[in-house]
């Protein structure tokens, strides 16, 4: 049975899972939905919890985006196998996901004058914040998190082109680690045969 991943027409939760795959040299089926037509009341109401992304492989299926893509990195060496580096990069993932949370409740606001408001805020302390811990991390450890590449570093750059609507600038001007690890996630073999065709839209 065909691997498939179910997702809107966007970046945002599926990519690093697409990269992952695409990296990996595994075939699947790469489903897309409309988020103008959403919700689809069969789709939606076929999932466990009414959410994409979802992943089904061998009749089974997986929802959680997080789950999805350290279960695909599982097989290949994107996931360490010692406990300790696993949970470091755990811990890398969910304070990346921190971070989307934030961006989340600007993508959400609808008011103009307070998406402004979010916007300066997400640029004065929250990108600050959250940039100069990556940052930092990444310098510390040969320019991947946890010292080599591995699926943090796909959720990483996977999240940062989701939310690409203003960083790109603040990226190349402040923090030449992550705008490396952004390079070479995006030149990897597959991944770039994968953007050099894709069809996805930010956010
Ligand atoms: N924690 C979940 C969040 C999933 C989620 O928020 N999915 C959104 C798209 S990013 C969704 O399906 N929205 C449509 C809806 O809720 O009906 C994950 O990481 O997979």
């Amino acid at each position: 049975m065909a691997k498939k991943l179910h997702y809107f027409h966007l970046n945002g939760l599926a990519e690093s899972i697409r990269y992952i795959l695409h990296y990996a040299g595994e075939k699947f089926e790469d489903v897309r939905y409309d988020l103008s037509a959403w919700p689809i009341p069969h789709v939606k109401e076929s999932l466990p919890y009414g959410q994409l992304p979802l992943y089904e492989e061998g009749g089974k299926s997986l929802n959680q985006s997080i789950a999805i893509a350290r279960y695909i990195a599982s097989k290949t060496h994107l996931l360490p196998k010692d406990p300790w580096q696993q949970a470091v990069l755990d811990a890398v993932v969910l304070n990346i996901y921190d971070f989307w949370g934030k961006i989340v409740a600007y993508i959400r606001e609808k008011d103009p004058a307070k998406k402004a408001v979010i916007k300066q805020e997400l640029l004065d302390e929250v990108i600050p914040f959250f940039f100069s811990k990556f940052e930092q991390e990444l310098k510390s450890a040969n320019g991947h998190f946890g010292g080599k590449l591995s699926w943090a570093d796909f959720i990483f750059v996977g999240i940062i082109e989701a939310v690409n609507l203003f960083l790109e600038e603040v990226i190349e001007k402040k923090y030449p680690f992550i705008a490396a690890l952004i390079k070479e996630i995006q030149t990897l073999p597959g991944v770039k045969e994968y953007i050099a065709t894709r069809k996805s839209y930010k956010m």
